[in-house]
């Protein structure tokens, strides 16, 4: 009786279905689940034969001390239910009866799909994992291997065998283990560099927590190689370095002009690219000195090393001395990791040309001074110094003379530039040549715009013939190309009219040139206020050029802008 009333009570608790079975297979204990999993009522069920219910003749007796589960359709509903039968034993070990467990088929049914599905999913993850060509490694709780894909075999050397079951350090070869990171902090880490394996890989990792209902429960990381990205990077490079090669484009026989002028300055500078000289090209803005940079470099011994060119005026002081000579690690905030190798080392075994040296700071005339001097530099924020082999080009517009009276131009500099002076006449002191470029000219805008121009008129040539060009070359290029343009499809002749209004102070080559754009209202229609604000602007910065002997520094002074925002406009119009 003890036994049944504890019996009772555990039914009475318990939230899955109980029978409680006598000897004579009656069910004298029912509880409300189940009741439910029957679909009857506890009155109904109890004192019921189970054995009646549930005739099978395979069955043993409840006498029998053995425990068994078999099926059975419900005999109150039409339910397919398990029932695992136990025997109950007094204190003397006697089989006293039986207690049943039943449970609905169905729900084992569901669990089954449950299962199948988590297979399904399991095997399309671990075909994913394995799949992609990005390293996984997985760790449990306690930091111990779990998983890892073929992708990381092949990047780390290691395998499974190495891996699972052990601690999260032992692919590590140079770092620390991130997982353990994760697992103390259940942050996510990107982004970390470390090597890895054996072969002391390059990788970069990210680490994520994998947290499942609240609870941590490892963390799983994702190894990038990098050791690709630095051959692909190193490659960039030298396609770079091949691009800066290739940007020393121009030859001797590039240079256009037949006048007795600029045939004497093609002739000394032929004859200073055969030597190791520094040569020093001094013209007004757009006659040509980086072609000539180009010509003297590529007829040089160092053809086939780098030829670099550095605007000197269009970098802040402090960026072009990190730029010329490079900087080590922590040389200043901001300054990247493992240093910057500067141009001028870049340039070893080739040719650096200096445009605008006019317009380089002290401090930066004393640095270029020592590499002329004694072939070496120090980068920014090293002591030490190393040797380059580089061949110095240097070019300007300024009046150095000027500076070296002011004292802006240290003189000794200036004695290490001047080396070999050539000067390169502007286009107003070549006029003959004028011909050959609109020829010359024509043929390249053909070709770049898809035209078939064939010649200029008398009167247009007599125009272009006639006036200052405080911009030399470039201003040729500008003004042709831009009447090409302006011509209609099908017209094969440069026309005066295609032309802007060029109005030239001829006689005299230190006067000042005035051009006035929209005289006719022809133009004032065509270009309306901005276009003529264009016209004025254009014609201011020319004229101030003009007057400051091509000097752009003093031009932006007179104007009183930045040396930068001249620049800058100078490009707006084509002019730089
Ligand atoms: N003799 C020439 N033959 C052919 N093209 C020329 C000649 N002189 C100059 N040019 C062309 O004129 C333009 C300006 O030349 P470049 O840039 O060499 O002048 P620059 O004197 O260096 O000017 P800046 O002082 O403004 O830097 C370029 O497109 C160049 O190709």
């Amino acid at each position: 009786m003890f036994i049944r009333s504890q019996l009772e009570k555990m039914a009475e608790k318990a939230n899955y279905a109980i029978l409680g079975i006598n000897l004579l297979n009656e069910i004298v204990i029912c509880n409300i689940p189940a009741a439910k999993l029957l679909e009857s009522s506890i009155p109904e069920i109890l004192g019921k034969d189970l054995w009646q219910l549930m005739p099978d003749d395979s069955l043993p007796q409840v006498r029998d001390s053995e425990s068994i589960q078999f099926n059975q359709i419900s005999p109150f509903g039409n339910k397919m239910i398990i029932i695992s039968r136990m025997p109950y034993h007094d204190d003397q070990g006697r089989v006293i009866g039986a207690v049943a467990f039943l449970r609905d088929m169905t729900e084992y049914e569901e669990l089954k799909g449950k299962v199948n599905t988590l297979q399904e999913i399991r095997i399309l993850l671990t075909a994913i994992i394995n799949s992609t060509q990005d390293a996984i490694s997985v760790v449990d709780e306690n930091g111990l291997g779990i998983l890892i894909n073929p992708a990381y075999t092949r990047l780390t050397g290691l395998t499974a065998e190495d891996v699972i079951g052990k601690p999260p350090t032992v692919d590590i070869a140079e770092g620390e283990s991130m997982h353990i990171q994760v697992l103390r902090t259940r942050q996510a880490v990107k982004g970390v560099s470390m090597k890895v394996g054996p072969k002391r890989k390059e990788v970069i990792v990210n680490v994520a927590p994998i947290i499942v209902s609240g609870q941590l429960r490892g963390t799983v990381g994702v190894l990038h190689d990098i050791s690709e990205i630095h051959r692909l990077s190193e490659e960039l490079e030298r396609a770079k370095r091949l691009i800066r090669h290739l940007e020393a484009k121009y030859t001797f026989s590039d240079i256009v002009g037949e006048s007795e002028s600029i045939k004497a300055t093609i002739e000394q500078a032929v004859r200073a690219a055969v030597t190791p000289a520094t040569v020093l090209l001094r013209g007004e803005s757009g006659t040509g000195k980086e072609l000539f940079a180009h010509a003297i470099h590529r007829s040089s011994e160092r053809q086939k090393g780098q030829f670099i060119r550095v605007n000197c005026a269009a970098l802040a002081d402090s960026l072009l001395e990190s730029e010329l000579f490079g900087y080590v690690e922590g040389a200043f905030t901001g300054a990247k990791r493992g240093g910057k190798v500067g141009l001028f080392e870049e340039a070893n075994g080739g040719t650096i040309f200096l445009d605008e040296i006019g317009e380089i700071s002290q401090n930066l005339q004393s640095k270029l001074l020592r590499v002329l001097q004694e072939r070496e530099i120090v980068k920014v924020g090293d002591n030490r110094s190393f040797n380059v082999d580089v061949r110095v080009i240097a070019a300007t517009n300024a009046n150095l003379e000027e500076a070296l009276r002011a004292g802006r131009f240290r003189e000794d500099l200036y004695y290490r530039l001047n080396v070999i002076p050539i000067i390169i006449p502007p286009l107003r002191q070549r006029r003959d040549d004028i011909p050959l470029f609109v020829h010359h000219l024509i043929g390249s805008f053909n070709q770049d715009y898809g035209r078939g121009v064939e010649r200029v008129t008398d009167d247009a040539l007599q125009i272009l013939m006639g006036y200052h060009w405080p911009g030399n070359v470039r201003e040729l290029e500008n003004i042709l190309g831009r009447a090409i343009i302006n011509m209609r499809i099908g017209e094969t002749v440069v026309e005066k009219h295609h032309l802007p209004i060029l109005t030239l102070p001829i006689a005299n080559d230190s006067e000042a040139c005035f051009i006035e754009p929209a005289k006719s209202t022809k133009s004032m229609e065509e270009g309306g206020f901005d276009g003529l604000q264009r016209q004025w602007e254009r014609a201011l910065l020319l004229v101030t050029l003009q007057r400051t002997g091509g000097n752009k520094t003093k031009a932006a002074q007179q104007l009183k802008m930045s040396i930068r925002n001249f620049y800058y406009k100078l490009e707006r119009h084509g002019l730089n």
